[in-house]
């Protein structure tokens, strides 16, 4: 059986997602969880792209003791530098630079002739190893890429020192056929006196993702690259979880296993749909809500006499669990603390479990069962980090004589100073909407707008999802807001979004790097 590796990008490609921007916090939340599931590497980010972006990738190295870190950069040596300086304390520290190889890509995008593009890869790719001892590289767009070409680009990358080389499909363009000869070619081709290691790095713009990086590995790969959920540019990119259930589910096809901790799925998948504000469409596979569920007579007949007959993965093979420990409101420290560990969260600290467990007492008021949905929900929070801006606080509602209705919205500035704005509209979400728009000097247009229930029950907390346009920038942002109250849910959610784009605005977030944006360069 063959080993495969894991290396999870959620924090760099899933992060290109149209409205994604994780906060450091967030980040550093999600790579642990990640190194608990089991990855073997994490592309933490872009370190040339923002001081943010920089600052992410640093800490994340600082942080991860078993899982190597690694940083993307472009065939520019600043960007390597950059990758350099914020891998310093990395224990596992690696690097993946990559040039495009296409026709299209070198003649329109870099401007460059393929005999450039080579050099280029020479230059940068032996730079790179001249400062670290792992170097990935990736010839961008391989798939559209003239195979000899690619071969000789491949080949001029593991000649200067790449140990791994990434074949990516950047439009989401192969076929699973087609993307197995590709791996078998290179693979059967490269020169090396060292053992090179070959990965797919699939999207999924014509739903091929998960069978495409499968047939990379039948074709020879033994690394696989992806994000949690498939987020990512465009369609996104292979959903890890799939791959890594595939995986154990074929192992008589595929000969192969991985150190993915599958019983760790659910909980990794619900905590990247909570913090990229993209839920978790139901009929997705392997962690859907409705993976596990069956509707049918004939399927409910078949699964009551023997749940194989349906039922090729098990709700407990990826983490979904039932309460074991209910809670409600007369239970205690010692229980909520339980549950906190039995969760994954072992790692949050105590003044957070004293301010998580006063808002546990406050729902354990309102609502009857405590699921652990709701516990989740409550330690991955939905609050914007915003040291230098408004908090939202509380809101006030009264409906008019005419139809309309009225909404006061408190929030709380950096000194902690209360400030009040009054706004009507016709319904309360608008009015409230309103409201919150006057605290900021900017304009958003609102994109869309999801209310979801976080449990069953009409004393279900409301999660609601905003996606705005920042009409400065055109930068869309998604934000959620938690409440057991829908207008606050709603009203937390749009002050969120409208703090990312404050901080957009300010410079503090960026979705584009630039060489001159890291000030420490
Ligand atoms: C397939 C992928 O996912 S690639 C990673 C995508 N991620 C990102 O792009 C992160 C955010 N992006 C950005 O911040 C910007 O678009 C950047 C950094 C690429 C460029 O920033 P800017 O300096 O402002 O330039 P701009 O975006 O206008 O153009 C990109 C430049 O990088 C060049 N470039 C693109 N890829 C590479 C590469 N791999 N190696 C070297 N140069 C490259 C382009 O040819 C272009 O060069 P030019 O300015 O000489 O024409
Ligand atoms: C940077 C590269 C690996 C990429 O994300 C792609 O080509 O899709
Ligand atoms: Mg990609």
């Amino acid at each position: 059986m063959r080993k495969i590796e894991f290396l999870d990008t959620s924090l760099r490609d899933g992060e290109q997602t149209p409205g994604v921007n994780f906060s450091i916090n967030e980040k550093v939340m999600i790579a642990k969880q990640l190194e608990k599931w089991g990855i073997s590497a994490i592309e933490a980010g872009f370190p040339a792209a923002s001081p943010d972006s920089f600052e992410a990738v640093k800490i994340i190295a600082e942080t991860l003791t078993k899982t190597a870190v690694t940083g993307l950069a472009r065939a520019v040596k600043s960007d390597i530098d950059a990758v350099s300086k914020a891998l310093k304390n990395a224990k596992f520290p690696q690097i993946h630079v990559f040039i495009a190889t296409s026709p299209i890509h070198m003649a329109y995008k870099l401007k460059k002739s393929p005999d450039e593009v080579l050099a280029s890869i020479t230059e940068h790719v032996s730079y790179a190893k001249s400062l670290f001892d792992v170097v990935e590289f990736s010839p961008e767009d391989a798939t559209r890429s003239e195979k000899p070409f690619l071969l000789k680009a491949v080949q001029a990358a593991v000649d200067a020192g790449a140990t791994y080389i990434n074949i990516p499909d950047t439009v989401g363009f192969t076929t699973p056929t087609e993307y197995y000869e590709t791996f078998k070619f290179l693979i059967e081709n490269i020169v090396s006196d060292r053992e090179i290691i070959f990965s797919p790095h699939c999207h999924d713009d014509l739903g091929m993702a998960t069978a495409n990086t499968l047939a990379a590995i039948k074709g020879g790969a033994g690394r696989v690259e992806g994000t949690i959920n498939g987020i990512g540019e465009r369609a996104g990119n292979v959903a890890l979880e799939e791959v890594a259930v595939a995986l154990q589910i074929r192992q008589d096809y595929y000969q192969a296993t991985s150190d993915i901790v599958l019983n760790e799925t659910f909980a990794t998948s619900e905590l990247v749909s909570r913090f990229s504000g993209i839920p978790v469409p139901k009929n997705k596979a392997v962690i859907g809500g409705n993976a596990f569920a069956h509707e049918s007579g004939i399927h409910q007949d078949g699964v009551l006499k023997n749940p194989e007959t349906y039922e090729i993965i098990t709700p407990e093979l990826v983490g979904v669990k039932k309460n074991s420990l209910p809670l409600g409101k007369l239970s205690g420290r010692h229980a909520f603390n339980e549950k906190i560990n039995e969760l994954g969260f072992a790692d949050v600290s105590e003044d957070t479990r004293q301010s998580l467990f006063a808002k546990f007492k406050t729902l354990a008021d309102k609502k009857h069962d405590i699921t652990d949905a709701d516990i989740r929900a409550l330690v991955a929070g939905t609050t914007v980090e915003n040291p230098k801006g408004f908090q939202f606080d509380t809101l006030f509602i009264t409906s008019n004589q005419d139809g309309t209705q009225t909404v006061t919205i408190s929030m709380k500035n950096e000194g902690e100073e209360v400030i009040d704005t009054v706004a009507t509209g016709s319904g309360s979400i608008e009015a409230a909407f309103n409201a919150i728009d006057t605290f900021f000097n900017h304009t958003v247009k609102l994109d869309s707008y999801n209310i979801t229930a976080v449990t069953d029950g009409i004393d279900a907390q409301a999660e609601v999802h905003v996606t705005v346009e920042n009409i400065d920038t055109g930068t869309i942002f998604n934000a959620n807001g938690l409440d057991f109250d829908v207008l606050r849910a709603s009203a937390i959610a749009y002050s969120n979004a409208n703090t990312l784009v404050q901080r957009e605005n300010a410079g503090i977030i960026t979705k584009k790097i630039s060489e001159k944006a890291n000030p420490d360069l």
